[in-house]
């Protein structure tokens, strides 16, 4: 379980979020809201990639930042903007998230290839990122999410960029996924997801609550 208690955040003097409440359970939950309210910082927050200005997060029951050690092991994150490294190929970088992840590297070896060939990128986890476009980086920061099915997903986006079909694919990983993780995501697409998912928020004015 991953608890938020009257988490708020702010840059400067602006205030992003204020004073979140919610408990995250296994299953799907959707983050919704117009643009710039706020759903990334959330997703940071709760991905331990910041800090909240105030407020407390838990995990398992015990407060970050003491928790930190043991959620990021159970933690796959797909954020939205990331500095990829260029030189490297798509598995290469596969097996660095997994050796930082302190997977066996074998069986993430496979796990990737598997997951690659499922999102139509198998062709080309041997070619430097550095040749990939905007919807192939997308879907390599998706699947190195994945890798060690980590009980605690935190997905920025994961289908933008992405034709309908290979959309639905990831779609299908994500749903996979849910039935024994905590899965926290925003999407464009969230009409699609919302048949499946265990709760729907919304962030808008600084506040979250059930949509
Ligand atoms: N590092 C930062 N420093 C200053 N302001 C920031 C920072 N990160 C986010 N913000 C501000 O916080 C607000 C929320 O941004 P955020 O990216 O979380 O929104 P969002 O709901 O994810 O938007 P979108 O749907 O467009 O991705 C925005 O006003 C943004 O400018």
């Amino acid at each position: 379980m991953l608890s938020l208690d009257r988490v708020s955040k702010r840059y400067g003097r602006k205030l992003v979020l204020d004073r979140v409440e919610h408990d995250f359970g296994p299953g799907l939950t959707l983050l919704v809201g117009p643009s710039g309210a706020g759903k990334s910082t959330l997703l940071r927050l709760l991905a331990t990639a910041e800090r909240p200005s105030w407020g407390t997060i838990r995990w398992d029951g015990i407060v970050l930042p003491k928790a930190r050690a043991t959620m990021r092991q159970a933690l796959g994150y797909a954020p939205q903007a990331v500095d990829l490294p260029e030189d490297l190929t798509a598995r290469e970088f596969a097996m660095h998230i997994a050796a930082l992840k302190g997977l066996e590297l074998k069986a993430a070896d496979k796990q990737f290839l598997s997951i690659t060939d499922a999102i139509g990128l198998h062709a080309d986890v041997n070619n430097r990122i550095a040749t990939f476009s905007g919807g192939m980086r997308r879907r390599l920061i998706f699947a190195q999410a994945l890798l060690g099915n980590p009980k605690l997903l935190i997905l920025d986006e994961p289908t933008a960029e992405l034709d309908g079909e290979t959309a639905r694919r990831v779609g299908d990983l994500i749903l996979e996924r849910a039935r024994e993780a905590i899965v926290i995501m925003t999407t464009h697409l969230s009409d699609a997801f919302a048949p499946k998912v265990r709760a729907v928020l919304r962030v808008d004015d600084r506040r979250v609550l059930p949509a």
